[in-house]
């Protein structure tokens, strides 16, 4: 069980696309995320050992599922939440809806214990969820800064 949140995001056409931020560069805190965008395009996401941005272009019926934090730090890193931001368009309105796929609040999170029997370390402590989602919102984005908060 679990729990799940979704995000209607509407983002104007903006004629000065170099002066705004569509969302900033950020990984989800949810487990998955199944995002739904329209055909404009602007979603980027970053490869975890690249410098450069790579744009997820709009299929046409396809969904785009991002790892999110709480799968980094359950897979005790061996799945990495992805780095991604939207950028904003000159001459169309955008839509797209992420449902966020979440621990409940409630769930204390941490590696799975079968993942470290075999004398791997645990890098991640275990965390209230709701306090992860807490300090997540606290902050504005800035990359994945955010999973610091688990880290041992
Ligand atoms: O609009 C998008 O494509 C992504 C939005 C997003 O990253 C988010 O809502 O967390
Ligand atoms: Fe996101």
């Amino acid at each position: 069980m679990g729990s799940m949140r979704t995000n209607l995001n509407y983002y104007p056409k903006c004629p000065n696309t170099e002066l705004t931020v569509g969302v900033g560069r950020h990984s989800d805190a949810s487990t998955l995320t199944i995002l739904l965008q329209d055909e404009i395009g602007g979603l980027f996401v970053r490869g975890n050992d690249g410098d450069n941005w790579i744009h997820v272009p709009p299929i046409k019926g396809s969904l785009v599922i991002n790892v999110g934090d709480a799968l980094q730090i359950i897979s005790n890193g061996k799945y990495r939440s992805v780095k991604h931001r939207v950028v904003a368009n000159g001459s169309k309105n955008r839509i797209s809806v992420p449902i966020f796929v979440n621990p409940r609040p409630i769930d204390m999170i941490g590696p799975f214990p079968e993942l470290i029997e075999n004398g791997e370390k645990p890098i991640y402590k275990q965390v209230l969820y709701s306090d992860y989602v807490k300090h997540f919102f606290c902050k504005a984005h800035d990359g994945k800064k955010t999973v610091v908060f688990a880290e041992l």
